[in-house]
């Protein structure tokens, strides 16, 4: 049976790489009971670590009453993970035939009704839907990295999937405390990743043409345009760039310029050379810190910007009412 957001207490999370161990990280701060899956021999190490590296952000943040990571449990099969499910996250590997072949095992083996989740990054769910029996519950929860920092998932439906399904999960992450888009329609990439694609591809151009190093492209939105999407979206930035005027006045100023030749959107091909040069220049960038520094900087870095910006999420220390 379908609990209501507010007494949904069982959270399941399938698939505990960097993603499904955000998840279960993120839940077990917000005070619910987690049980995790993953087929992985090594997986139970992997998640603990992840959940222990995150926790000093999150005790930073401000933990739920209640919250403890002894609130987790890794069941031994995917069957008993999902038996006493309120609520599933799937976050396995990106590929879709596995995706369809899970997510058909999860329908089946988690109760009536319950909503099921995909963190996919770009796949719709009309295509993931197809070997379940129950597709009406099947919706796309798209997160960003790390899940327990940033704020934001895209929730979509698939052809199939019903529209209470969605209604349901997007007020349940609301509770849990992200902030959510629920989009009405599949679009390829949901919102984010698709305007993430286009920088992407930009950079990765700039790269194999040697028009840029790694650290410039990296700098030039750290330094610059990144400071203010932190608080302020790409259209509203821009609609100052035409002063008083706001965005008429930025159109008609700088409408010519899109018709300059500066965007080369067609991916690039990811040959050898790319590939090593994209390495090699992160490693130049990150100067000797490691992949777990990293970690902690970044997270350290979205809570000053969350709390400077006073966009702590709700229920978190230094909340303004
Ligand atoms: N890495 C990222 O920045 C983001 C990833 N995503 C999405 O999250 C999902 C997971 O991606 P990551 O966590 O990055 O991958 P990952 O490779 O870090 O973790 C995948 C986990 O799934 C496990 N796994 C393998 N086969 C499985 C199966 N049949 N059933 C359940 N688990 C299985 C692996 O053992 C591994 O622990 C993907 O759909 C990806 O598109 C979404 C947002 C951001
Ligand atoms: C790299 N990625 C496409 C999997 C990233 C995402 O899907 C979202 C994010 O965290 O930026």
């Amino acid at each position: 049976m379908r609990p209501t957001p507010s007494l949904t207490r069982n959270i399941t999370c399938v698939g505990a790489g960097v993603i499904g161990g955000g998840w279960v990280a993120h839940f077990l701060a917000r005070g619910y009971d987690v049980t995790a899956w993953d087929p992985a021999p090594d997986a139970e190490q992997r998640l603990r670590r992840l959940v222990d590296a995150a926790w000093p952000a999150l005790t930073q943040l401000g933990p739920a009453e209640g919250a403890s990571r002894d609130r987790l449990t890794v069941a031994p099969t995917l069957e008993e993970a999902c038996a006493q499910a309120h609520f599933v996250q799937e976050s396995a590997p990106e590929k879709l035939d596995l995706k369809r072949d899970l997510l058909a095992r999860i329908d089946a083996a988690t109760p009536a009704d319950v909503v099921v989740a995909s963190s996919t990054s770009g796949y719709p769910m009309t295509d993931m839907q197809t070997e379940a029996a129950n597709p009406g519950r099947l919706l796309v929860g798209h997160p960003f990295n790390p899940p327990y920092l940033i704020p934001l998932v895209e929730v979509v439906g698939g052809e199939k999937t019903d529209d209470d399904a969605v209604a349901w999960a997007s007020e349940f992450y609301d509770v849990a405390g992200k902030s959510v888009i629920t989009m009405d329609r599949e679009l390829p990439g949901f919102i984010a990743n698709r305007l993430q694609e286009a920088l992407w591809r930009e950079a990765l151009h700039m790269v194999a043409n040697g028009e840029a190093t790694v650290k410039e492209i990296d700098d030039s939105i750290t330094e610059g345009p990144g400071l203010r999407w932190a608080f302020m979206g790409p259209c509203l930035t821009f609609a100052l760039a035409g002063g008083e005027g706001g965005m008429a006045h930025m159109l008609d100023h700088f409408g010519p310029s899109l018709k300059s030749p500066w965007t080369r959107l067609e991916a690039p091909e990811l040959d050898r050379k790319l590939y090593d040069g994209m390495v090699q220049g992160c490693e130049e960038a990150a100067d000797g810190r490691t992949i777990a520094e990293l970690v902690a900087e970044r997270d350290q870095g979205v809570i000053d910007v969350l709390r400077a910006t006073g966009r702590l999420p709700r229920g978190r220390n230094g909340e303004t009412a």
